[in-house]
């Protein structure tokens, strides 16, 4: 499972670099979304403090290496050839005083948990990429939220403005960009070494299972990691090279949002002369903010990373290829991802278009499936959920739209979390509407709790054996 997807060489860390005068027009590139609209920015009140943050955090270490993004956007190609299967996950919004040990380990525990299940019930090599260390700004249907006759600035996530209800929380203060890339670098920091220091061997299969309340998920989990165990003991026994167990690699992205964030921490790497976004592996481009002649989908056409962007239901097949243009113009393996977010009753009517497009125009982008953004609704008791039921729907149906069509399903994007929450209805705790106030924590949208998080992992190995 560690097994690197595609073997590092040192023609992929150094490829040939760019003259010094071509960086030059690179980087003046990179500030021209600056005269372009830019959606569901903050309203920062004072720019000058805008500014003196993003002077200094365009002066701070990368969060990662560049030659680590071409890594990943070369498993991503892999994944778009259907040899690999991505997994991306987490929270909706991290916040700063969830960035805790426990938190940050049941996060991970719970994506090597579904990355077994899902290498071992489909004989597939999983893409784990962490929505973590980053995903701390959020797009929002309303700038305002009014309580009882107060209005206030909407809560944009804790890289904008706080949370609690009062006007001072609630006025963007930049000092928060600052926090974020720490608390990013912090977190980051923890997720390479869980995965490079010996927790993420494979050997510990059954230690991820601990810790955690008993369930039927579990105990499946339990079930087949014994299998793994005799199979991994079998291996050793016959000779087989135990040290690809020890490691895996895990990526990190966010949603590239907050525009002088993002800007400040692109660099132009010193190997190839090109700009790459350092402040994480991969970024995408929300639904909210990929305008074709957006600042969004400029600056990130300008970056080397792998980059996502969602797909929602009013696309048509002349945006899809706009973007596509615009975003991966050479075509090249792995570049692209495109996460459709359709919902689960639209999701069978809307998506065969699209994947027809892409197969009939030869792109090589990969698609994966976002089944949280299209479902969600207010429960009669007044809380932001989504049914268990329908996310698992709309996974079904994005199976069912790439085999129809002969297009790869190639991956998941989920809001999911390792703790114990109560903001998704149904799975087999059969969490309902009362339930939800046991223990809502989200600050944006719901998440699935560990225990849906492996159910939904067990259901999608079947239907990736049957891809
Ligand atoms: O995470 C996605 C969006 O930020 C979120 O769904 C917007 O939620 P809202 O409609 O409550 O603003
Ligand atoms: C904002 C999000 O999704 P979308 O852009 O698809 O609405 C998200 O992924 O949290
Ligand atoms: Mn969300």
């Amino acid at each position: 499972m560690s097994a690197p997807l595609h073997p590092i060489t040192s023609a992929d860390l150094y490829p040939t670099s760019t003259p010094d005068t071509a960086a030059a027009a690179l980087e003046a590139g990179l500030d021209l979304w600056r005269d372009l609209p830019a959606a569901q920015q903050p309203a920062w009140p004072d720019p000058a403090e805008l500014e003196a943050v993003a002077t200094e955090l365009a002066t701070v270490p990368p969060l990662v290496f560049a030659g680590e993004c071409d890594l990943l956007r070369g498993q991503l190609a892999a994944a778009a050839r259907g040899e690999a299967f991505l997994l991306q996950g987490g929270d909706c919004a991290e916040t700063f005083a969830e960035a805790t040990a426990d938190r940050i380990r049941n996060k991970i525990k719970t994506m090597l948990q579904m990355a077994v299940v899902l290498t071992y019930g489909a004989s597939m090599p999983v893409i784990k990429l962490g929505r973590m260390a980053g995903q701390y700004s959020k797009p929002r249907s309303s700038t305002m939220e009014t309580r009882q006759g107060v209005t206030l600035p909407a809560y944009r996530g804790d890289a904008i403005n706080g949370f609690s209800f009062d006007e001072a929380s609630r006025t963007p203060d930049p000092r928060r960009l600052l926090k974020a890339y720490h608390t990013s670098s912090s977190t980051l920091n923890l997720i390479r070494a869980f995965t490079k220091g010996g927790f993420a061997d494979l050997r510990q299969v059954h230690e991820w299972n601990r810790g955690f309340v008993s369930s039927p998920a579990n105990a499946r989990y339990e079930a087949m990691a014994r299998d793994i165990d005799r199979a991994m003991k079998f291996m050793i026994a016959a000779g087989g090279d135990s040290d690809a167990l020890r490691t895996v690699d895990f990526w990190s992205s966010h949603e590239g949002l907050l525009l002088d964030y993002e800007r400040a921490l692109t660099r132009i790497d010193s190997r190839t002369g090109s700009p790459y976004n350092v402040s994480a592996h991969f970024v995408w481009i929300g639904e909210r903010t990929r305008q074709l002649d957006g600042a969004h989908v400029d600056l990130m056409s300008r970056v080397r990373n792998p980059i996502g962007v969602k797909i929602g239901p009013t696309t048509t097949p002349d945006d899809l290829m706009r973007l596509v243009d615009k975003l991966d113009p050479d075509r090249e393996p792995g570049r692209l991802t495109l996460v459709s977010r359709m919902g689960a009753g639209k999701i069978r009517s809307n998506l065969p278009a699209l994947a027809e497009t892409t197969k009939k125009e030869g792109l090589p982008a990969l698609w994966i499936c976002d089944p949280m953004h299209g479902n969600t609704f207010e429960s009669a008791s007044g809380y932001k959920t989504r049914r268990f039921d329908d996310v698992m729907d709309e996974v079904r149906g994005f199976f069912e739209v790439h085999n129809a069509v002969g297009t790869i399903p190639g991956g998941l994007h989920v809001e999911l979390t390792g703790d114990d929450v109560t903001e998704c209805m149904g799975g087999a705790e059969h969490i309902d509407d009362a339930d939800l106030a046991m223990r809502y924590e989200t600050l944006c949208d719901p998440r699935l709790n560990h225990q849906q998080s492996l159910e939904m992992a067990f259901l999608v190995a079947e239907m990736l054996t049957g891809r």
